[in-house]
């Protein structure tokens, strides 16, 4: 065990703004992260209902199972006026997407509904690191302001 009272190093603190670790941690890097992942949905024929708001005139029904309908056009626009803070707020509207084809859709073997499977699968592979990576640069943005208060 150590010897008491002796000190366990100070470590150094890399002067560098915002590298650790060789990747950048910048905190406003998920904006531009999650435009390019819905751009990358968008152009996917996966999203072709997803991309505007349903039409209630085709499905009159639809808000009678749906509270909250979303779309990948809301989305974009959210996303574009900055009306998300963070890459969590995103993923939960896009989820949304996805949680309302599941509740409305009559089976599970729907056309429209089985795009969303596909769409959510590429969805979450894409969203993960963009979220692990705002975290891990929040944290690091906490840590040098702490350590200069
Ligand atoms: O009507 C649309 N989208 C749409 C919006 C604007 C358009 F111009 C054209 C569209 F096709 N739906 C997508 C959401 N939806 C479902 O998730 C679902 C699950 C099972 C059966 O449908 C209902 C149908």
């Amino acid at each position: 065990s150590d010897t008491p009272g002796t000190s366990t190093g100070h470590r150094q603190r890399a002067q560098s703004s915002s590298k650790k670790r060789g990747v950048a941690l910048d905190v406003n890097a998920w904006r531009g992260q999650c435009r390019e992942l819905l751009r990358r949905m968008l152009e996917s024929a996966d999203s072709e209902p997803f991309r505007q708001p349903v039409d209630l005139f085709a499905y009159p029904d639809y808000r009678d199972i749906i509270d909250t309908p979303m779309d990948l056009g809301t989305v974009s626009e959210t996303l574009a006026v900055g009306n998300y803070e963070n890459p969590v707020e995103f993923a939960k509207d896009v989820r949304l997407i996805f949680s309302n084809s599941k509740a409305y859709t009559p089976n599970k073997k729907s056309r429209i509904y089985s795009m969303t499977l596909s769409l959510s699968a590429f969805f979450e592979t894409q969203v993960l690191p963009i979220i692990s990576d705002f975290k891990s640069a929040l944290r690091n943005q906490r840590r040098s302001r702490q350590h200069l208060s």
